[in-house]
């Protein structure tokens, strides 16, 4: 079980001493939201952070959603600046890119992974499974950290992990969107093993102790 927490809605002032803290109660693996503007009505960070994330803190896996409809540019500038797990929208392109961008994860020693919108069928990811290393079913609609967990994703995720268990595989299975003390649970009973965390970790400050109480709840 992973918990990455999103740093989207953290204080990025602050940015240095909560990845800290985090890592300090055991966060090996942080979430790092890319908007466009175009793809979401949002948006957030470039390469340079993910680039000075890895200078900082080389040990810990940087994440990145990718909320954008140009992969073109963007993907290997991403790659380039340190990714270690890239994973970008299947509606965002058509299939015959989806397979080419995950082909070039994987070239480039970048574990590639697929995100579903919550109205995307689960069953898109028939085709694209055998290229993937995660799998992250968005729980809320992308673009925003503090949104309602969508109940009826629940549903989604066992659907999601009964076609990776036949692919006989590991692939991790990711939810994103209003995770928190409650929904982890759901989740995990559904069949995730890795949580995307924002506004739940980082909205009181005190980011260890809600570390180790979701880890609680998953123990
Ligand atoms: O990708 C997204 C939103 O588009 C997420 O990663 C959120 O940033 C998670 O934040 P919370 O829902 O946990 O506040
Ligand atoms: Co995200």
């Amino acid at each position: 079980m992973i918990i990455a927490p999103s740093i989207l809605n953290a204080n990025n002032l602050q940015l240095g001493n909560d990845i800290k803290k985090a890592s300090e109660a055991g966060i090996t693996r942080f979430h790092i939201d890319i908007m466009d503007g175009h793809f979401v009505p949002n948006l957030s960070y470039g390469p340079q952070l993910v680039k000075d994330f890895k200078r900082e803190f080389p040990m810990t896996d940087a994440e990145i959603h990718l909320m954008s409809d140009n992969p073109k540019d963007l993907i290997p500038a991403f790659v380039q600046a340190g990714a270690d797990l890239l994973e970008f929208h299947y509606e965002a392109m058509d299939e015959g890119q989806v397979s080419y961008w995950l082909d070039y994860l994987a070239s480039n020693g970048v574990r590639p992974g697929l995100v579903l919108n919550p109205d995307t069928p689960v069953s898109v990811l028939d085709k694209f499974a055998p290229k993937l290393k995660q799998v992250l079913l968005m729980t809320v609609y992308p673009g925003f950290g503090g949104q309602k967990f969508i109940e009826a994703s629940i549903d989604r995720i066992k659907e999601a992990r009964k076609i990776i268990d036949q692919t006989g595989s590991r692939i991790t299975l990711e939810v994103d969107g209003g995770i928190n003390a409650d929904t982890i649970k759901l989740a995990k009973d559904a069949g995730a093993n890795v949580f995307v965390v924002g506004s739940y970790l980082f909205k009181d400050g005190d980011v260890a102790g809600k570390v180790n109480k979701l880890n609680e709840i998953l123990a």
